[in-house]
């Protein structure tokens, strides 16, 4: 999709003194003990917050965080309801500041009298980081009151959450229609610049490697997918849901009932594309969602009743690599399992490994997802991947060919 004019425009006199709304997603991994377990997208946000305070503006940072509850909950789509104290931003201000040079003020909402104050208060060239937005039912629903009082905070804004730019919310489309000029941030503009690139006109074949658990997100973009990519690997939560609709048995394994006849569908519609679709042969089963579950491998066909599939098996990993030594393109979204517990990590190593083997054989790979990130660098091999995208959702709308709202909305007065 076509890029707008990035932040990289605005000099010294659009900027200085100015108010900047700058969405970041800082929807990083945490554990149980709020500790960040990867800082990739904190990383990834600081060049456009640091060329805002670089050039006196005021910078009003706005982030959604929902990971922690993926952990805890087995991958069920964990929105904060309310203001909930788990999903806070505070743990994240400690790293941010540090990354930063500079002490980041955090504030306990993201409108209100006790926000506009703050914003108020602040000196050029400092940095104020807003609560939780999604905190608010209305971010979601993109509201445009909230989207207004959103706005109603800055100048202009900033959109540089790429991870996020496939939603259309509030803080991430709505409040573009009140801000001029409101552009790109240097992150979002990178990633577009790399992925629009690599995923037009890919080297072939090409492969797709799906997993993770937000399976009612991602499983409608398969069919797009379709279209696009000669090999197409499943694994994650993605695949019990496609194990149901062909009637076998899942436990208590992670299933979107009201999705199980677009499964079928799209087995059936690989077929007629010509597309290896795979789903995993074998997988580890847990007797419960936990470090320490009991664990067996079985065939994916076969999941006794009261276990769970968190992992793929060894027949599976061996499969997905013989597919993947025939590529020339892999972009890959999503865990193979629960690589959070070492039971449950091995599908997801495995691939990562391919993946970099593949890199030094000149097999361009990218990787996209919050935690699939995660996954990379907690092995150590994110420096040998072709690129490593802040967005998996995001990236894969992306190929999908449609355009992302949080870029769209963009003007460039
Ligand atoms: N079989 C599974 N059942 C439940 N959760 C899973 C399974 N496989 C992977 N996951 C979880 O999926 C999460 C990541 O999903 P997702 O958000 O879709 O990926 P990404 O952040 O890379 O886009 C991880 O926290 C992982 O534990
Ligand atoms: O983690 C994210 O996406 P990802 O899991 O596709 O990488 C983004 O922060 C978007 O989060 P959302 O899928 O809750 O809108």
């Amino acid at each position: 999709m076509a890029t707008k004019r990035s932040v990289g425009a605005l000099k010294e006199p659009d900027l200085k003194g100015k108010k900047v709304f700058v969405r970041v997603d800082l929807n990083v991994p945490l554990d149980d003990n709020f500790n960040i377990t990867d800082d990739t997208r904190i990383r990834a946000a600081v060049p456009t917050i640091k060329y805002l305070m670089g050039h006196g503006a005021k910078v009003i940072l706005s982030s959604h965080l929902m990971k922690l509850i993926q952990l805890l909950k087995r991958g069920l789509q964990g929105r904060p309801k309310g203001v909930t104290p788990k999903y806070s931003l505070k743990p994240l201000v400690p790293r941010l500041s540090e990354l930063l040079g500079v002490e980041v003020k955090m504030v306990n909402d993201c409108i209100g009298d006790e926000v506009e104050k703050m914003v108020a208060a602040l000196p050029d060239g400092s940095v104020l980081l807003l609560e939780n937005v999604r905190f608010y039912k209305e971010e979601e629903k993109n509201d445009p009151e909230f989207a207004k009082k959103l706005a109603s905070l800055a100048d202009l804004y900033v959109n540089d959450a790429f991870g996020t730019a496939h939603r259309a919310h509030a803080s991430t489309e709505g409040v573009a229609k009140y801000l001029k000029p409101s552009v790109a941030g240097f992150l979002m503009q990178k990633e577009l610049d790399y992925l629009v690139g690599a995923v037009s006109n890919p080297k072939r074949p090409f492969a797709a490697i799906v997993g993770g658990s937000k399976v009612s997100s991602k499983i409608s973009v398969i069919e797009s997918l379709l279209e696009k990519v000669d090999i197409l690997l499943l694994g994650g939560g993605m695949i019990f849901t496609f194990y149901k609709a062909q009637g076998h048995s899942v436990g208590s394994s992670l299933v979107e009932e009201d999705k199980l006849d677009l499964a079928t569908s799209l087995l059936e519609k690989a077929k007629f594309k010509g597309v290896s679709l795979m789903l995993p042969s074998d997988v580890v089963i847990a007797d419960k969602f936990a470090a320490d579950a009991n664990s067996k491998t079985v065939p994916a066909s076969g999941i006794p009743d009261g276990w769970m599939g968190l992992d793929i098996g060894p027949d599976s990993i061996k499969a997905f690599g013989e597919a993947l030594d025939t590529t020339k393109t892999v972009i890959w979204n999503g865990p193979m399992g629960v690589f959070e517990f070492d039971k449950f990590a091995a599908g997801t190593e495995a691939v990562a490994k391919k993946l970099a083997d593949l890199s030094g054989k000149g097999v361009t790979t990218i990787i996209g997802g919050g935690d699939s990130v995660a996954a990379v660098e907690k092995v150590g091999l994110a420096e040998k991947m072709s690129h490593i995208s802040t967005g998996g959702g995001a990236s894969l709308e992306l190929l999908e060919g449609k355009p992302l709202p949080g870029v769209l909305a963009l003007n460039d007065a």
